[in-house]
């Protein structure tokens, strides 16, 4: 944004939505299409392994890892020392990105720009799975966090339209024609959505009506004197586990998991070794899964790194001793390759 608004503040765009919505693969969008702008992107992943910050391809931006906890639960605390150590650092970014992480209200995260003068909110990106999102705000134990997100939104990106059919997409559109009608909205798939629309113009004209159901009459979101509701603790809401541990897997067992994930993993990813393609990708998010070959515009993982995986489920119900179990029987088949 360079009006006069935000003459000489750094503009701060949040990226936020559900686990597994797309917000990395629209970071990773945005800092490809970078013109040569000065970034500096702050991933926040929920987990005590930050798996997003390998998945970022952020050359040409700094990055800084926000790790063990969800950020919009740490104003005051690590997301406001990384944004003061951003905004004093020389040369100054030019502009600021966060990924927020999936169980984030990301509308908090950009209260901190409103507070700061030496920040400007650019914008709220919300990423929704078109083919979970109903199914998430139907879900009595999800519909809060989820709702607060959709809320929190300048731009709702209807992300993952290539793996939902007609009926679903015309539901969806009903849903949000219903709920949010106000909020500017494009449907799309892996967050290919034009740079234009992501630069931050479009924040400022829909500001005031876009957050219209979290607000009290009369609030503008730009001199927040008034106090919002604020989300539930998401550490007490959501569990995570992490995996790490020497090894080559067999491609073929970590596919079979992701076909019969036990009950309960709503989120899986992680960085591994396969006898199939050396460094992968895994991710599960939803009922989707895949293993992937590295990113060829991506560094290497050191070959001395261990093969890391983070879960995420609701308190209570993350089976952490079968997913442990199945990850090292699907380890212990490959040894002596
Ligand atoms: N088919 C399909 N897959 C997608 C699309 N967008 C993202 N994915 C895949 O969905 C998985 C999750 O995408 P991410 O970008 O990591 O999602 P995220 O929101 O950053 O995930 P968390 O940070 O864990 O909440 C990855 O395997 C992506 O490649 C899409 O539009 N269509």
């Amino acid at each position: 944004m360079t009006d006069s608004f935000h003459a000489g503040r750094i503009p701060l765009t949040v990226i936020g939505g559900f686990l597994g919505s797309g917000k990395t693969t629209l970071l990773n969008r945005m800092l490809q299409a970078n013109d040569g702008r000065r970034q500096a992107v702050l991933v926040n992943d929920f987990g005590a392994i930050n798996i997003d910050a390998s998945l970022v391809s952020a050359r040409g931006a700094d990055m800084i890892s926000l790790a063990n906890g969800c950020i919009c639960c740490q104003i005051g605390g690590d997301l406001t020392d990384a944004l003061i150590r951003v905004i004093d650092s020389k040369p100054k970014p030019d502009a600021i990105v966060i990924e927020a992480s999936g169980v984030s209200d990301p509308w908090r995260i950009a209260q901190v720009s409103l507070a700061d003068p030496a920040l400007a909110l650019d914008g709220v990106i919300v990423l929704v799975d078109v083919t979970s999102v109903l199914a998430q705000v139907a879900d009595p134990l999800l519909a809060d966090t989820v709702d607060r997100q959709l809320r929190a939104a300048d731009l709702l990106v209807l992300n993952q339209c290539d793996r939902a059919d007609a009926e679903t997409l015309a539901a969806v559109r009903a849903w949000f024609d219903k709920h949010l009608p106000d909020t500017p909205r494009f449907e799309t798939r892996f967050g290919e959505v034009p740079v234009a629309l992501l630069g931050g113009a479009l924040s400022h004209a829909t500001r005031d009506t876009a957050h219209g159901p979290h607000c009290a009459a009369g609030c503008t979101h730009t001199d927040h004197d008034h106090s919002h509701d604020h989300a539930p603790d998401h550490g007490a809401q959501f569990d995570t586990w992490s995996f790490s541990a020497p090894g080559v897997f067999r491609a073929d067992a970590l596919r079979s998991l992701l076909r019969a994930m036990p009950p309960g993993v709503m989120r899986l990813k992680g960085v591994v070794r396969t006898d199939a393609n050396a460094w992968a990708v895994l991710q599960f998010a939803g009922r989707h899964g895949s293993l992937r070959a590295w990113p060829a515009t991506m560094p290497h993982p050191d070959d001395a790194t261990d093969n890391t995986l983070v879960a995420i489920g609701l308190r209570g119900q993350l089976p952490t001793m079968a997913l442990e179990q199945a990850l090292r029987e699907s380890l212990r088949a490959a040894r002596g390759l």
